[in-house]
């Protein structure tokens, strides 16, 4: 027999804050966020992007300030995008593979400044074709799996060199993450962590996104063929279950709100450490909302990000990182 009103009353645990606080099931605090950080080339530059409102690409030197701000406000790390100078770009993403470029050396600055922060690159070469795609563009227009296996596995060993902590795929081939992981054993980075974008959406989310890379211009048709069907859920698992076979220490979902179904059923079955990625759109659609006064913004910000850890999340990849930490603190 179960107790029943007026025995059960489940108003008595709310009535006060004190009450409210000691019975709360998840807690959200900065170590729960991964920040975002959009690099650009020059010294003491910083950009605004005009699609995601109070985010800007910075200079390697300012992404230094960057990371010294999330160490010091308790974000345990922080994730690199390079807006690469267009001349930069070219059909296969060869400055991909470049030791110098835009991510290595912002990765080198915060690890020579030893700013006690991880970080995380994001492995696809969108960011470095002049088609805008994550992989290799075939003459008529199909995106090459296999054959962009082995430039992903140099990327993600050329940011290991670089200093990156954990390399996040982005791009969605099939049977990338074991090629990464072999690589990098074979490398020496052993202890170079792999966080995948297992189950990444075609989605319309990443318009914003597209726009702070530059890549936005650029893309021809769409993702379809390598990104996954937002009408689909078993192929998620599927693609979990896959990469943490392949070697993935944790494993992404993206989006992020309209997809806590599908974190919450990576948790439940895999036990496995699970994110997801707060994207561009969603940013930039509670950034509108807010700033038109129409939501409150810190309740907003702060209830979204804790109805990620109560669908399984062990952290969260949000342009709100810096924001929510600041709340935390207060
Ligand atoms: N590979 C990283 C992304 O695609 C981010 C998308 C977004 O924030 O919209
Ligand atoms: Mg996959």
């Amino acid at each position: 027999m179960t107790a029943s009103f007026p025995a059960l009353r489940l108003r008595r645990l709310r009535a006060h804050d004190w009450s409210r606080r000691l019975h709360a099931e998840n807690v959200l605090t900065p170590s729960d966020l991964i920040w975002p950080v959009f690099v650009r080339e020059g010294t003491s530059e910083r950009e605004a992007v005009g699609s995601m409102p109070g985010v800007e690409r910075l200079s390697v030197d300012l992404v230094v300030e960057a990371a010294r701000e999330a160490a010091d406000l308790g974000i345990p790390a922080i994730a690199l995008f390079p807006n690469t100078p267009q001349e930069a770009r070219d059909e296969t993403g060869k400055e991909s593979a470049n030791p110098d470029n835009l991510m290595c050396r912002a990765c080198r600055a915060v690890k020579d400044a030893g700013i006690p922060v991880g970080l995380l690159t994001d492995v696809a070469l969108d960011p470095y074709t002049s088609h805008g795609h994550d992989g290799l563009l075939s003459e008529d227009g199909r995106i090459l799996n296999d054959e962009t296996l082995g430039v992903l596995a140099a990327q993600a060993v050329n940011q290991a060199k670089a200093g990156a902590d954990i390399v996040a795929p982005s791009d969605m081939m099939d049977g990338r993450i074991g090629v990464i992981r072999h690589a990098l054993e074979a490398e020496g980075f052993g202890d170079v962590q792999i966080m995948s974008y297992a189950a990444k959406y075609a989605s319309a989310f990443y318009g914003p996104f597209r726009d702070a890379v530059g890549s936005g211009g650029l893309l021809k048709g769409d993702k379809k063929t390598y990104q996954m069907d937002p009408a689909n859920r078993d192929e998620a698992m599927r693609e979990v279950m896959l990469d943490l076979e392949e070697g993935a220490d944790s494993v992404m979902v993206k989006p992020g709100l309209a997809y806590l179904d599908i974190v919450a059923r990576v948790k439940d079955r895999f036990n496995a450490p699970v994110f997801a990625y707060q994207v561009s759109g969603e940013y930039a659609m509670m950034r509108a909302a807010m700033d038109q006064g129409l939501l409150d913004r810190d309740r907003a910000i702060l209830e979204v990000l804790t109805a990620f850890k109560r669908a399984g999340c062990n952290g969260v990849l949000t342009y709100f990182a810096r924001d929510a930490a600041k709340l935390l603190a207060a």
